[in-house]
């Protein structure tokens, strides 16, 4: 039985999608690692399963199964969603340009433009505390966003030259699932300048979730509770959108590659 996968990035956060409708795959901790390996597997921030979901929604919704290149699982991937998205409308496993996906944050409404732009509702961004990172022993004071995920909101002048090669450290008792951490340079009242370590993963080009995250914690230090802003992020440009109850993320999902495991490697992999 052959194993197909495909390519693609958000803003240069890069994912191996697998195919996997009748929901077959042991897709192994060990085997997410060995796929995101950049040197001995395919390389890659995170792996999204695509599963039929009949659980959810009655209509023939699809599941995103999204683990980063860890082995670990977490809720919500905001750049995932985007091209898990416009992967089931290039392939026809969806009619119309507006449906649900399902993620393990909830059911989360899609629209790919005829670009190929995919806008997701992310749901709400919950500002629940302050906490603080440290990195290369400085403190960082930030804000605590759950966008259905957990993340760390940091503040500071300027972000160039932080070493994210190595995590920041976080409260353990605020983040006892451990936490993303983004550091953001506000450039305007309408733009802002962010690079994000990720839980699981590293520092990455791009977060989706963190970008939400970040407006919504920029926000929040203003004092407002809803507000526009375009996120600057090594890979690109995203645009956020914060309500009262819901947030909206806009941006890009490309393909670079389809192709075929090897089934003897997938098999000395399993884990
Ligand atoms: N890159 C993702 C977030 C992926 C999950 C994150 N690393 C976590 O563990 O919460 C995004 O685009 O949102």
């Amino acid at each position: 039985m052959s194993i197909p996968f495909v390519k693609g990035h958000g803003t240069e956060n890069d994912f191996v999608l697998l195919p996997d409708p009748d929901d077959a795959l042991d897709l192994t901790p060990a085997r997410v690692r060995a796929l995101c390996d950049r040197r001995a597997g395919i390389g890659a921030d995170g792996v999204l399963r695509v599963v039929r979901d009949e659980t959810q929604q009655p209509d023939g919704t699809w599941f995103m199964d999204y683990r980063n290149a860890d082995g670990s699982i977490a809720e919500m991937c905001g750049n995932g969603v985007r091209v898990f998205a416009r992967y089931l409308l290039d392939q026809g496993l969806v009619e119309r340009r507006e449906f649900p996906v399902g993620t393990r944050a909830g059911v989360r409404d899609v629209r790919v433009d005829e670009r190929g732009e995919v806008t997701v509702d992310m749901g709400p961004a919950r500002v629940t505390g302050e906490s603080a990172a440290t990195l290369d022993g400085r403190r960082f004071p930030g804000v605590a966003v759950d966008v259905g995920n957990p993340h760390l909101v940091c503040v500071t002048d300027r972000i160039h030259d932080l070493d994210l090669s190595v995590p920041p450290v976080h409260d353990r008792v605020v983040f006892p699932a451990g936490v993303n951490v983004e550091f953001v340079v506000v450039e305007a009242p309408d733009r802002i300048r962010m690079r994000v370590h990720e839980r699981g993963v590293g520092e990455t080009r791009s977060c989706g979730t963190g970008t939400v995250a970040a407006v919504a914690g920029v926000l929040h230090r203003a004092g407002h509770k809803t507000g526009t802003a375009d996120v600057d992020i090594p890979g690109g440009r995203v645009r956020v959108v914060v309500d009262e109850d819901t947030c909206t993320l806009t941006g890009p999902a490309v393909f670079v590659a389809r192709g075929e495991l090897d089934r003897g490697w997938w098999d000395s992999v399993g884990g």
